[in-house]
């Protein structure tokens, strides 16, 4: 008999869930499109499915435009040709989410890879949310701080400015020295009040002198495959 036996369904395997999610995404990627490619852990399992089907010969000609270095890397590993971000629209971006409203708006960059997510989203004629259903909330801020990308020159000074609007926060740190992102800048993880107004407060981070991007995605998602353990639901904006 086994020590300590685990009882059956108590931890639900989010690993399998965020797969499932992004299997269904990948399902919409057709021969010769051009896609985004997401970062992070659910996104990671859509870019190995990309890499299985152009393996496998049922894709072809398909193009990634990576919004990570790692992303980036992952995509050459499984054989996805990478081109880098230009001024024509991507077919389709698929990606995971930090938080996901009723309305698919996001907060996204716990991984640090938000202002190349939002470049490369920004431009794509659809926009694919994967998630496993912890990432859904009634508001935004519920559950996870908003990263917001900052200049490394002056940065305390730009986080003076950001306390003014929203007072708790504070620099991502993980060790002795401040999480550096893809772009050479610093991380802000703001709490967000329970009376948030999304779009006001994006204006105004936008407007903060030395604040380069939000983790806010506000009205770009156009559809998320969520996955529970009870089935994937597909949430349309
Ligand atoms: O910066 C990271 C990205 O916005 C990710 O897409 C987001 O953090 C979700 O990541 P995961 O799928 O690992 O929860």
């Amino acid at each position: 008999m086994p020590e300590n036996p685990m009882p059956e369904n108590t931890v639900p395997d989010l690993e399998a869930l965020k797969k499932e999610a992004a299997l269904r995404a990948v399902a919409l990627v057709q021969s010769g499109m051009r896609v985004g490619l997401g970062t992070g852990s659910t996104a990671r399992y859509a870019i190995e499915a990309i890499g299985e089907r152009l393996a496998s010969g049922e894709l072809q000609g398909v193009v990634g435009v990576a919004t990570s270095d790692a992303s980036e890397t992952l995509a050459r590993q499984v054989g996805i040709p990478v081109e880098p971000l230009d001024p024509r629209p991507l077919d389709l971006a698929i990606d995971g989410a930090d938080e996901i409203d009723p309305q698919l708006n996001l907060i996204k960059g716990l991984g640090g890879a938000l202002l190349r997510e939002k470049l490369t989203e920004v431009q794509a004629r659809r926009l694919v949310i994967i998630a496993d259903h912890t990432k859904l909330v009634t508001r935004l801020g519920e559950k996870a701080p908003l990263p917001i990308e900052i200049a490394r020159f002056g940065f305390l000074s730009t986080i003076e400015r950001l306390r003014e609007l929203v007072p708790g926060g504070r620099l991502r740190q993980p060790g002795a020295q401040p999480y550096v992102t893809d772009n050479g800048n610093y991380i802000y993880d703001a709490q967000l009040p329970q009376d948030l107004d999304a779009t006001a407060l994006e204006r105004q981070l936008k407007g903060t002198l030395g604040v380069v991007e939000t983790g806010f995605f506000l009205g770009m998602a156009d559809l998320a495959f969520v996955a529970a353990p009870e089935g994937v639901r597909e949430l349309k904006r």
